[in-house]
């Protein structure tokens, strides 16, 4: 059946054969972590524990990359291309700062696109998350990083990235060699996580690389096999602040602000190393997120929709599990991305803040047969609400265990006034029977497909802008045209351009701009880049005041006015930048050029914008 994700071994197999056909096009649909089993809970617990504020003198100074794996196996090809990697984190003057300096050998690679193996190197200042853990964030790559307790002369990064919807969890050395019993620890926390097992990355000495400078210029080779020990077992003690980077892979020059744009610079560590090998930006992506008390059935629920049927054993969520399957409506391919969400409250705290973003339709959950979970529901709504998901967000409500009919204890009049209290409907369903109770309490039982379907067709409604996008490659010009939203979807849309659908991608590639690769990273996700010619900033500045789209520049627009000193204007090239709807920043007209500004500063480029004729169409 269509949309159905194949079994873990035959997504590995559709993900080498659709590489080469289609540059992972559908690949997305089927590499979807359904967990193996992971150790008991507490366990787990005890395992993933993280590293807090006051242990940063822990991860400073010089790591070398041991062993990684993946969570959305969308970027484990970008581990079969590293060769390898170090990094080294430094302390910045300030405290709310360190720096970063990174590189990674990758292999030469045939498919999807040539290229020629080569050594990446950047350097960037990531932001420390203030809170009792120990976290940072690359505004420009939109991934947070944090740190797990693991072995002495270990850093065990776990890194997640909102917006191109993947996790990665990383293990790093002061050496090169890791004690077998501590590979088998990292290996059983990343089963707790749910990452997928065995490693794509693993330390190989034969990879292992030196930088050689050269006449013609940098060059980056691998170690010859009678120096390699002494470069790659050299150690540094920990917490020290290392002044210069390795010698591993250096570039003599750093990077152009345009090459790091181009290599994806930061966004490396978070997994653009390997653009090349992503789909054209041809399907929507609708993100779902499924929320509700633990044991109400999230995982379940989400499971039974992605892959057609119960699973036989679920644990605990810890963090979020996403799940993805591709639909068409009305011709139009649609990736539905259900977040499944923890339900503990110690499984969820450090994620909340990264699900919540750029969600399109929320599902709340409870269980018809435990009172306790419906009582939870305003709370959940309420949390919602804190995260600036109002109404204007599609939501439903769904009573799980419809099955255990003699244990119900929320009836459905109950259920159907609260839904209808906070105007969402109501289904009512069961994950694990789905056809076993036709004709009885619960009418047609068989919901899930529907809820999920329901809510797709719903956001598809919404359809704010029409986008029309250039042949892969071609550069060309890409019509924005006025969408109609239609009505009658009752999903508060406010006129032809407008919606309240939660955030829309746009994107724009101006008419002598060919998207790199990397960039096509970005545009095969939920928030398209964007990619402009300095000379289009006009454009960039027409679409935002017309639509009030938000627009991010990337590099290093959180120093500055994010649109008249980006950069990348000074350069012959690419203003690289995403765009989205923001549709709950109110921002004056007189007010809106500071708001830019002051928007830019505070968050990592982000200015947001609301033009006061919010009904305008672009044509
Ligand atoms: N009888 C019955 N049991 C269900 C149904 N859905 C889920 N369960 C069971 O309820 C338990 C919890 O299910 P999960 O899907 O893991 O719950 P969750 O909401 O994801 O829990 P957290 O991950 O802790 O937030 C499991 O034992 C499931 O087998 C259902 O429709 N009927």
């Amino acid at each position: 059946m269509s949309g159905v994700p194949a079994a873990p071994e035959q997504s590995v197999d559709l993900l080498l054969s659709t590489m080469t056909e289609t540059h992972l096009a559908v690949v997305l649909v089927s590499l979807l972590s359904f967990s193996t089993a992971a150790p008991a809970e507490d366990k787990c617990s005890q395992l993933t524990r993280t590293l807090t504020a006051e242990q940063i003198d822990q991860i400073l100074g010089r790591w070398i990359f041991i062993e990684g794996t993946v969570k959305n196996d969308f970027f484990g090809p970008v581990l079969d291309h590293i060769e390898s990697m170090w990094m080294v984190l430094n302390r910045t003057a300030d405290n709310q700062t360190l720096r970063l300096d990174q590189a990674n050998r990758l292999a030469a690679q045939q498919q999807p696109v040539p290229m020629k193996e080569r050594c990446l190197r950047s350097t960037v200042n990531v932001t420390l998350v203030s809170g009792k853990d120990l976290e940072f964030h690359i505004p420009t790559a939109a991934s947070y990083h944090r740190f797990l307790q693991t072995c002495s002369d270990c850093l065990l990064m776990h890194t997640y990235n909102n917006e191109n919807h993947f996790q990665m969890f990383y293990l790093f050395g002061r050496n090169t060699t890791v004690a077998a019993s501590d590979l088998n620890v990292f290996r059983k926390q990343a089963e707790c996580l749910r990452f997928s097992l065995p490693s794509k990355f693993q330390y190989d000495t034969s990879k292992a690389y030196i930088y050689t400078p050269s006449e013609s210029g940098s060059k980056c080779e691998r170690q010859p096999s009678s120096r390699r020990r002494s470069v790659l077992l050299s150690s540094f003690p920990r917490g020290a602040a290392v002044k210069e980077p390795p010698p591993a892979c250096e570039v003599t020059q750093p990077p152009s602000r345009l090459d790091m744009a181009e290599s994806g610079s930061a966004a490396e560590l978070s997994g653009s190393l390997t653009s090349s090998a992503l789909p054209p930006p041809r399907t929507r992506i609708f993100k779902i997120i499924v929320i509700g008390d633990s044991g109400v059935g999230k995982t379940c629920l989400t499971f039974r929709f992605c892959a057609g049927r119960f699973p036989e054993k679920t644990e605990a969520t810890i963090g979020v599990d996403f799940r993805e399957r591709l639909v068409e409506i009305d011709g139009e391919k649609i990736k539905i991305q259900l977040w499944d969400t923890a339900g503990q409250e110690r499984f969820r705290k450090s994620m909340v803040q990264h699900y919540y973003r750029n969600v399109h339709a929320v599902v709340f959950v409870y269980d018809v047969t435990n009172a306790a979970s419906f009582r939870s529901l305003p709370a959940w709504i309420e949390e919602c609400k804190q995260h600036a998901l109002g109404t204007e967000v599609p939501r439903i409500l769904v009573g799980n265990k419809c099955d255990l009919q003699d244990s119900v204890q929320v009836g459905t009049d109950v259920a159907q006034q609260f839904a209808d209290a906070h105007s969402m409907p109501l289904f009512e369903t069961s994950a694990k029977s789905p056809n076993g109770l036709r004709g009885g309490s619960y009418r047609d039982s068989d919901h899930v497909e529907a809820i999920f379907m329901t809510v797709a067709h719903k956001l598809k409604s919404q359809k704010p802008l029409v986008l029309s996008q250039p042949a892969e490659g071609s550069g060309g010009t890409v019509t924005l045209s006025g969408g109609r939203n239609d009505g009658g979807d009752g999903g508060g849309g406010r006129g032809c351009c407008v919606t309240t659908a939660g955030p829309v991608v746009l994107l724009m590639i101006a008419s002598h701009f060919t998207p790199s690769p990397s960039l096509r990273t970005f545009c095969s996700h939920e928030e398209p880049f964007c990619g402009l010619s300095a000379q289009n900033t006009e454009t960039v500045h027409r679409v935002v005041m017309e639509t009030s789209w938000t627009v991010r520049v990337l590099g290093q627009a959180h120093t500055e006015n994010w649109w008249a000193t980006n950069p990348y204007q000074s350069s012959p090239g690419i203003i690289a930048a995403t765009a989205w709807k923001a549709p709950e920043t109110h921002i004056t007209n007189e007010g809106r050029q500071n708001q830019a500004d002051d928007a830019s500063q505070d968050d990592g480029g982000i200015g947001s914008f609301h033009h006061p004729m919010e009904n305008k169409c672009l044509s």
